[in-house]
């Protein structure tokens, strides 16, 4: 059955997912790629249309996808699907632009990020609402990280205590984000760093290990492995 959404949330969910998928091999697009037997893209809109706060769900769709893409969500969740441009900002962008008046939090995640847990769009929403202009789930750096040059030499080891690995939903208020994206000069891989270019806070919450990116072959299994074995509790 279609979710319908919050008519009273406060919460628009943009969710890039024109990307190719090239690290994932050869294949449809990363977003439409098959996870559990449905695709990655219907596993991130069926998570965000879960979040109570969501009011409105805009998904930016390979552009030879779009009608496609329309069908497929049809029968998940309400949605308006737009043009996805030719990078992962582009995409942004043209989503931002299609958020009707009234939401006044936007939040950008990744359809490659299937696993959303619900409750992870609720901790970005709940930390824009209470005053903050931008937040980011995090995860701390579990790996020892050293800095190499070109030629595959090692040039000193990094303080790992103070970096964080960033995933999505990435929250920020509207108007924080539309003027972040309205300035872009160069092509970022994250809208936090878009809005930083601002001289705007953002604020870390903590992050999942379920908000994984699925980018290469092994995360696909992984994935796979975690909805048969060990389910978000309280996602069906
Ligand atoms: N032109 C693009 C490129 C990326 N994305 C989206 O941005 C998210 C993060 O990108 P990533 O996972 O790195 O996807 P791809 O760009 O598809 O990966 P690759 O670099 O392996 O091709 C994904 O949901 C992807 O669909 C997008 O909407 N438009
Ligand atoms: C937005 C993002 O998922 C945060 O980790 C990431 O920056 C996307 O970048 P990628 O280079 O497309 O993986």
């Amino acid at each position: 059955m279609t979710a319908q959404l919050n008519p009273r949330g406060d919460v628009a969910v943009l969710v890039p997912a024109a990307g190719a998928g090239v690290r994932l091999g050869p294949g449809a697009p990363k977003a439409l790629r098959l996870l559990a037997g449905e695709p990655l893209l219907v596993h991130a809109v069926r998570r965000i249309a879960t979040a109570p706060s969501v009011h409105t769900i805009v998904v930016a769709a390979p552009p030879a996808e779009v009608e496609a893409v329309r069908q497929l969500l049809a029968p998940i969740a309400e949605s308006t699907v737009v043009v996805g441009g030719s990078t992962r900002q582009a995409s942004v962008a043209a989503a931002l632009a299609a958020v009707p008046a009234g939401p006044e939090i936007v939040l950008v995640h990744d359809a490659a990020r299937a696993l959303i847990p619900p409750v992870l769009v609720e901790a970005v929403a709940a930390t824009i609402r209470a005053g903050h202009d931008a937040a980011i789930p995090v995860l701390p750096v579990i790996d020892t990280v050293k800095e190499v040059s070109a030629d595959g030499v090692v040039l000193g080891t990094v303080d790992r205590s103070a970096l964080r690995a960033v995933q999505t939903p990435q929250g920020f208020r509207r108007a924080v984000l539309a003027a972040a994206h309205a300035s872009a000069v160069d092509a970022l891989t994250d809208d936090a760093g878009l809005v930083e270019k601002q001289g705007v806070r953002v604020t870390c919450v903590p992050g999942s290990p379920y908000a994984m990116k699925i980018t290469q072959p092994f995360d696909l299994a992984l994935a796979e492995h975690l909805l048969a074995t060990q389910p978000e509790p309280g996602v069906a």
